[in-house]
């Protein structure tokens, strides 16, 4: 799905004083961003929408010479063809990340893509072992980020301070024969003590939950935040953007389409049948005959599972993730750098159905989720309909055992 539908095109010329948070370099950068369906692709390609960010002091692999004259010839094509070509000065943002279970199979691959963002001035690394290494080897990329690990409890606290995103991939993965709900009674108690440690140190960030099962480890989140008074149901999000991601690439190879153009909403959830992607909704529009649809939803449904049986026993989709949730993080940080135009599916606290979480289309702005998009459930497909409705019972199970867990721990404690 295209992260963004923004065809205008703007020049920013930023000027900062330096980042944002607790951060030693004190750069000034000048950053121009391209925002065009015309326009030249992303350097991480994670926008779906085409795309170039560059700035003119240390950030871009283009090298400031290469990304000046691309920059200048740019322009000067764009106000040809549209004279609508917008320059203004703003105060850039730098956003300070930090990613828990960084030195994982998602954690490593996915700090390297955030590496690559220009919007991040300091990414911040924990995990229980392993993550100084993987800082200091993340850490030489000449990338503008500062990275810095931190590892063990008594660390968490400084890892996650002044952080605007925290992304928790923290948790054990999946093996063949296994659901992702086998994973609750480890991976509940590690998203309990992360999300205790996030209301105490950056109550305000953006969560991104990757952590399975995530049906429920995104409602045993919110119960934590609300027990510790912090929490805000526009902040909190449950990354399904994988399953966009293979709903995209699967239909594009289906129908033989330019996959940056295709966009395929997922909705519900993210375990099995909770996985709903809605192929009538696909854009561009493509027709598929009864049997393919039942095929394509139910292979991105088990894609997950496919992944971990070729894998026999060494995890779960790991790179493929690391890509969805940079995707998501770097929405997120668009959003947050006054983007008006982001949208992506995620699973959050929502009405749109009977359901308190539900995964849909959301349009994310400076404070987390602005708008929870509930068009794209009218005018469903019969087939689209009794799988929504066949959904709904284990997704509600999913929720209430998330959220009992939390209330347990509160009457044993
Ligand atoms: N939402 C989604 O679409 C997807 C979710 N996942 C889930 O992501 C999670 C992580 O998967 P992988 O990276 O492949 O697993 P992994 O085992 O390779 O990495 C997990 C990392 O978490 C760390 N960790 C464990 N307990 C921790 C704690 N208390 N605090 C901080 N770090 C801790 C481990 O040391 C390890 O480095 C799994 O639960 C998996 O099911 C995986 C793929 C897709
Ligand atoms: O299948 C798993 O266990 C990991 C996951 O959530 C996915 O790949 O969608």
């Amino acid at each position: 799905m295209a992260a963004t539908s923004a065809t205008a095109f703007s020049v920013i010329s930023t000027v900062s004083s330096g980042p944002k948070v607790g951060q030693v370099t004190h750069s000034k950068a000048v950053s121009i961003k391209f925002n065009s369906k015309n326009c030249l692709t992303s350097f991480s390609g994670l926008k779906a929408s085409n795309s170039v960010n560059c700035e003119s002091e240390s950030s871009s692999f283009l090298g400031n010479e290469s990304c000046a004259t691309l920059s200048a010839s740019y322009c000067r094509a764009i106000r040809k063809r549209s004279q609508r070509c917008y320059s203004y000065v703003q105060l850039h943002a730098f956003y300070k990340v930090a990613v828990l279970g960084a030195a994982g199979g998602i954690g490593q691959p996915l700090t390297l893509l955030i590496k690559m963002s220009p919007l991040v001035s300091a990414l911040n690394l924990y995990d229980i072992v392993n993550v100084k290494g993987v800082a200091a080897d993340l850490s030489h990329c000449n990338t503008p980020s500062r990275v810095s690990g931190f590892t063990g409890a008594s660390e968490l606290a400084d890892c996650l301070k002044g952080a605007d995103v925290v992304v928790m991939t923290a948790g054990v993965p999946r093996k063949p024969g296994m659901t992702r709900d086998d994973l609750f009674n480890t991976n509940a108690s590690i998203v309990k003590t992360l999300a205790e440690a996030i209301a105490d140190n950056c109550p305000d960030a953006l969560i991104h939950i990757i952590t399975n099962p995530l049906n429920s480890t995104v409602p045993i989140a919110a119960e934590i935040l609300k027990q510790k008074g912090v929490y805000d149901p526009k902040k909190l999000f449950g990354v399904t953007t994988l399953d966009v991601v293979r709903a995209n690439t699967f239909v594009s190879q289906e129908k033989n389409l330019k996959l940056i153009d295709v966009d395929v909403p997922v909705i519900g959830g993210h375990a099995g049948i909770t996985i709903l992607p809605l192929l009538s909704k696909a854009k561009p529009s493509v027709t598929f005959s009864d049997e393919q649809v039942q095929e394509l939803t139910v292979r991105i449904q088990n894609a997950g599972t496919e992944v971990v049986e070729v894998k026999a026993g060494a995890g779960s989709a790991t790179l493929s993730m690391a890509y969805a949730a940079a995707r998501f993080v770097e929405s997120s940080l668009r959003a947050l750098d006054g983007d008006s135009d982001v949208y992506e599916c995620a699973y959050v606290e929502s009405n749109i159905t009977d359901l308190p979480f539900f995964a849909s289309r959301i349009k994310l702005g400076r404070k987390g989720v602005e708008a929870v998009i509930s068009s794209e459930l009218h005018g469903l497909t019969d087939y689209e309909n009794k799988a929504l409705e066949a959904l709904k019972p284990e997704l509600k199970a999913s929720i209430e055992k998330g959220v009992a867990f939390v209330q347990n721990q509160l009457v044993t404690a």
